[in-house]
């Protein structure tokens, strides 16, 4: 029976380490980007994100986070830190209660009002997805930070989806001309990267972190559409009203000596 762990409370991330062991380890995500310690490196490629848009995908709550299941296998991932070429599998975001908070990630100690993960696993060493994302190398995550700005158009295909999924396991299928490209800042070719782990249990070490350093804009309303997402199905908090899907971004962790690389000076 699948061990219950949310954000809050007996179940929150503190206690993540008892019915899951490697949330205790050593590399774990997310981290603090202290731009004053991070190192150049000059000897990465150029970033290769080739996403087809003709690709049908369905999104779900999964009751942590809203997530668009890609099945395409034109959507690839290579170059930059990368040894391998890696398959998109999914995306889904990170979010607060309000605007100045959300990322999991922070910048010099600065939190974003949310943040996007685009999970990829590695098709040269492994032959699934469920046997990549437990692997060292297997799983390789584009970042992008999001702040409150102008509307972002592109999030519209997404956010108007929301509707079918407000409830915990609610499934909505995407069939229109939608490329996930749209969601990325312009600039990529300037991240950080270093290694850590899935930031929510199992808390696997398997994970490449590809994180943009310019931020993408959404508008407040779009932000406010995240939040609009129940986490629970039916039951009702005792003031009556439906609970909420927010803050559901992990405390940073400890960087344990890693080294977060710049492809930039
Ligand atoms: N916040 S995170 O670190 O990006 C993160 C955290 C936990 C995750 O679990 C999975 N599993 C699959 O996507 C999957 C999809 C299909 C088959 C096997 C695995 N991806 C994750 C990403
Ligand atoms: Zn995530």
């Amino acid at each position: 029976k699948p061990v219950a762990w949310g954000y809050e409370g007996d179940i929150g991330p503190c206690n993540w380490h008892k019915y899951f062991p490697k949330a205790g380890g050593k590399r774990q995500s997310p981290i603090d980007i202290d731009t004053s310690a991070t190192q150049y490196d000059g000897s990465f490629k150029p970033l290769r994100i080739h996403y087809d848009s003709h690709m049908c995908s369905s999104l779900t709550n999964n009751g942590h986070t809203f997530c668009m299941s890609v099945n395409s296998d034109q959507c690839n991932l290579s170059g930059g830190p990368l040894e391998d070429k890696y398959r998109l599998l999914q995306f889904h975001c990170h979010w607060g209660s309000d605007d100045t908070k959300g990322s999991e990630h922070t910048v010099d100690g600065h939190q974003y009002a949310a943040e996007l993960h685009l999970v990829h696993w590695n098709t040269d060493k492994f032959k699934s997805a469920d046997e990549a994302i437990e692997k060292n190398q297997g799983i390789a995550v584009l970042t992008a930070f999001i702040k409150a700005g102008k509307e972002h158009r592109g999030w519209n295909h997404v956010l108007s989806h929301f509707k079918d999924i407000k409830k915990v396991q609610g499934t909505s299928t995407v069939n229109e001309d939608f490329n996930p490209k749209c969601l990325l800042p312009e600039n990529q070719t300037d991240y950080w990267t270093y290694e850590g782990s899935l930031t929510t249990p199992p808390c696997h070490e398997s994970v490449r972190f590809i994180i943009f350093k310019e931020v993408v804009e959404v508008s407040s309303e779009q932000l406010a559409q995240f939040r609009s997402l129940c986490v629970c199905s039916s039951r009702k908090r005792d003031t009556g009203e439906d609970e909420h899907l927010v803050d559901n971004f992990r405390p940073i962790q400890p960087l344990n000596g890693r080294v977060v690389k710049a492809s930039f000076q």
